[in-house]
């Protein structure tokens, strides 16, 4: 939905503002950060939630916009800025990790997502798998590798509550919670944040790509910290910055592989 001035409703640019390769975090203050890692990053716009700069990495145009918390506000972005040219997105966000085993600093490269959410339901029936693109997943696993970052690749679990999922047991449905927290991960899913559902969604119905990586946190009990000494190592480790240079060095081996194949 274009404005009269030609810019999209919520996030305020129009066709040439972004390239067709844009990150997406959760957080607008992310953006600035992400963008930081671009040659000649440029503010684009901010409007809402919704913080934009672009850039190039190894010379072709990319962007970052951030989401803002949650789906319906996922949503919204990614529909203007396929509305403006974008056709590959990669979600770099935060999550807690959900099998034993992983530590606080990892990433997942996500591969699709539970939609534990509302509003991919009013796009497609719930029978309908949210998936990432099998090429965007393998750049970031390279990209994990050039960063030297331990990723595991699987499913992300996109909810609409964040203390759902921290503090469960003060919910009136705790036990409902607790009963699908189970079966997330006994199905297999790594980590649980809150858009990249929405961005699967809306790329497969456009026919666009998608993937995301998410920093992770341990669930691990004897990982959670106590001290003070132990919550300040823990923070060190939960850096977003690990995710971001996942990202950067996935996104540059994608347009590695995309000119090499032309696409
Ligand atoms: O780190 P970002 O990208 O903001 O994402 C995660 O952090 C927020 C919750 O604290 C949710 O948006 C969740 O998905
Ligand atoms: O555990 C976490 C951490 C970040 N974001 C989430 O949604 N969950």
């Amino acid at each position: 939905m274009e404005t009269p001035d030609q810019l999209q409703h919520h996030i305020h640019m129009k066709k040439g503002d972004v390239g067709r390769y844009v990150l997406l975090p959760g957080d607008p203050g992310r953006s600035e950060k992400i963008a930081q890692y671009f040659d000649n990053p440029q503010f684009v716009a901010q409007h809402r939630e919704y913080v934009t700069y672009t850039g190039t990495l190894l010379g072709e145009k990319v962007s970052v916009t951030s989401t803002g918390i949650g789906c319906p506000s996922t949503a919204i972005a990614v529909e203007e800025l396929i509305a403006i040219g974008a056709d590959t997105f990669i979600r770099v966000g935060t999550s807690g990790g959900m099998q034993p085993g992983i530590k606080t600093g990892d990433v997942a490269v996500v591969t699709g997502a539970i939609r534990d959410e509302g509003t991919t339901l009013h796009y497609l029936p719930p029978e309908f798998p949210a998936v990432a693109d099998v090429d965007v997943v393998l750049a970031l696993e390279e990209g994990a590798r050039r960063a030297g970052i331990r990723s595991w690749r699987g499913i992300s679990q996109s909810k609409d509550s964040f203390y759902g999922e921290v503090e469960p047991q003060r919910m009136p449905v705790d036990k409902r919670l607790a009963e699908r927290w189970k079966a997330w991960i006994a199905g297999g899913a790594v980590c649980s944040e809150m858009e990249a559902a929405a961005i699967f969604i809306i790329s497969s119905i456009h026919r666009k790509r998608a993937s995301g990586v998410m920093l992770m946190g341990s669930m691990a009990e004897e990982d959670q910290p106590h001290t003070p000494e132990e919550w300040k190592a823990m923070e060190a480790l939960f850096d977003v910055d690990r995710a971001i240079r996942v990202a950067i060095e996935g996104l540059k081996a994608l347009i590695e592989q995309d000119r090499q194949r032309g696409a």
